[in-house]
């Protein structure tokens, strides 16, 4: 087994221990401190249930017991796929506890995808939903099974059919493992993945932890807070910015609202008193729309974040008006970087910036393509390290060469530009992704897809911009043969196993790539050219 690792140079991370950004607490014992705290606080919330911090404590334990006592050995990594539910704690933590290794996987995922994921981490379990807006997880366990010989337990919350169920693990008496040491790796985080194929991100218990810990601290959040899981909580915003790990450092209250949608979300909001919770732009707009007409009492949401893709200064201005709270906007990574602004920012730098870092150790350099710094306050590629932003992706040397500079920076691939106050402002970004709604799309991965496809000679996806989603992903295709119907095309995307949030919003069939061109141009260049191309043509059709 590949071993998982994540390690800063010595002299930074006595650095980051001297100055009390890493304090020796391991996830577990975030949660066991919180319970002796406060073991009568509400703990989670949702349609499986309401616990107390003493028993989401107590029902971790238990998981953990059993995970092991079913045959599952500490070090084991576990593909975790759970919808927003009160269970989705005391898994995560129960996994922490036994010392198992949680792969944070999205409800969207499908079979290629969960694969991927349990070849990469090597991982041996699964633990799923049975199931959730109206998808069956235990059918895609059934084919992943198949594809991956090498899992060996798959785990269901809920109606299980023929696989154990969380439920009924064997109680067990067996020994849990001392606590582990606070720089290992904790947990497996997904990437945005812009090149080809989602890559594994190692977290430290000492990083991570400051992370959330931080931001916790920076968002203002006590033991009063409600927090709303509106987004998939295995996102790293929602889990971590401050998310649900940072209402549990605190002893607030997690409330897993299973959809994001205003009818549901305001109905939490109102029952639980909700005061916190963070959104991606399309659907912060849809909350505002949503607002005006709805008959629930939203008045407890104090701070409504905004992150995962830029939130267009005209929206900014208009959530105080309309949902009645303050707005802080959240620019940050899986691999590490969060910025925030801050609640008693002053109105323009809310509005129209994407804040700045957590820490005063996150070092920030804005360069051109060579590499060279740009001159204050002008655009350029956002390069960043830090006390929680990582140094590897796992058993990637490739990704690796690529993501990371000599000197151990992190590429993000974002363009931004510094404010005199020192807030970034995010422009756009260099590699080939789309953000779409926040989810981040290799346009090389679907590429691939598409080329499988015997109508398909070559494929290239670019992003468009689009009001509401802020970008779609369109896909030139050049037919191999008879042009392959669109529906056709898409549907096959999907056969392959893929999240719905990758198949193409928009197919366009060309005749070639190479109009313009002269001689071979690179995929970067091309991609550049057919969006430039298909935007100027919408234009003249307006
Ligand atoms: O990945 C993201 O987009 C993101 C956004 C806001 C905050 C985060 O922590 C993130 O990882």
């Amino acid at each position: 087994m590949q071993p998982l690792r994540q390690t800063w140079p010595q002299h930074l991370a006595e650095r980051y221990r001297e100055k009390g950004y890493w304090r020796g607490e391991t996830m577990f014992g975030v949660l066991r401190r919180t319970a002796a705290a406060y073991p009568d606080n509400l703990a989670v919330v949702g349609t499986d249930g309401r616990w107390t911090y003493r028993e989401l404590h107590e029902r971790a334990e238990r998981i953990a017991r059993g995970l092991l006592s079913a045959g599952l050995t500490p070090g084991d990594r576990v593909v975790v796929q759970l919808p927003n539910c009160t269970a989705f704690l005391s898994v995560v933590f129960g996994l922490f506890r036994a010392g198992l290794i949680p792969v944070f996987s999205l409800p969207a995922h499908r079979e290629t995808e969960i694969a991927h994921f349990l070849h990469r981490a090597e991982a041996v379990g699964y633990i799923v939903a049975d199931r959730h807006g109206g998808f069956d997880y235990r059918a895609l366990a059934r084919k992943v099974k198949q594809e991956v010989p090498a899992l060996r337990h798959v785990i269901v919350v809920g109606e299980a059919e023929e696989f154990p169920s969380l439920d009924d693990l064997p109680a067990g008496d067996a020994p849990l493992p001392a606590d582990p040491a606070p720089e290992s790796v904790a947990f497996l985080q997904i990437s945005g993945g812009s090149t080809g194929l989602s890559k594994l991100i190692p977290r430290t218990h000492d990083d991570y932890v400051y992370s959330f810990r931080a931001s916790a601290e920076i968002c203002g959040m006590t033991p009063d807070t409600v927090f709303m899981g509106s987004l998939p909580v295995a996102h790293n915003f929602p889990m971590s910015s401050p998310g649900i790990f940072g209402a549990v450092y605190v002893g607030a209250r997690v409330v897993m609202c299973p959809s994001p949608s205003p009818e549901t979300a305001f109905h939490w909001i109102e029952q639980e008193r909700v005061t916190m919770t963070g959104l991606v732009p399309p659907l912060a707009l849809l909350w505002m729309q949503a607002a005006g007409r709805s008959t629930f009492d939203i008045s407890s949401l104090e701070v409504l974040q905004v992150g995962g893709a830029k939130f267009a200064p005209e929206a900014a201005r208009r959530v105080s008006s309309t949902l009645g709270c303050k707005l802080q906007q959240v620019f940050g990574m899986a691999e590490g970087l969060v910025n925030y602004t801050r609640l008693d920012d002053p109105e323009d730098l809310v509005t129209e910036t994407q804040g700045r870092p957590i820490s005063p150790d996150d070092e920030i350099l804005i360069v051109d393509d060579m590499g060279q710094p740009v001159p204050a306050g002008e655009r350029g590629l956002l390069l960043t390290r830090g006390p929680y932003t990582i140094r590897a992706y796992h058993n990637d040397p490739a990704a690796n060469q690529r993501a990371f500079t000599a000197d151990g920076y992190y590429r993000t691939g974002d363009i931004v530009r510094m404010t005199p106050e020192g807030y970034l402002v995010v422009e756009g970004r260099a590699g080939d992704h789309i953000n779409r709604a926040g989810e981040k799309i290799s346009a090389e991965e679907i590429e691939d897809h598409l080329l499988a496809h015997p109508g398909v000679f070559d494929a290239a996806m670019v992003a468009i911009p689009d009001p509401y989603l802020g970008e779609r992903s369109c896909a030139f295709v050049i037919p191999d043969g008879p042009r392959p119907g669109i529906a056709d095309l898409k549907a096959f995307i999907r056969g392959r196993g893929l999240a719905e949030f990758k198949v193409p919003d928009q197919i366009v069939f060309a005749e070639s790539f190479e109009t313009t061109a002269v001689g071979k141009v690179s995929r970067k260049v091309l991609r550049q050219r057919l969006r430039d191309a298909l935007m100027s043509r919408e234009k003249e059709e307006v």
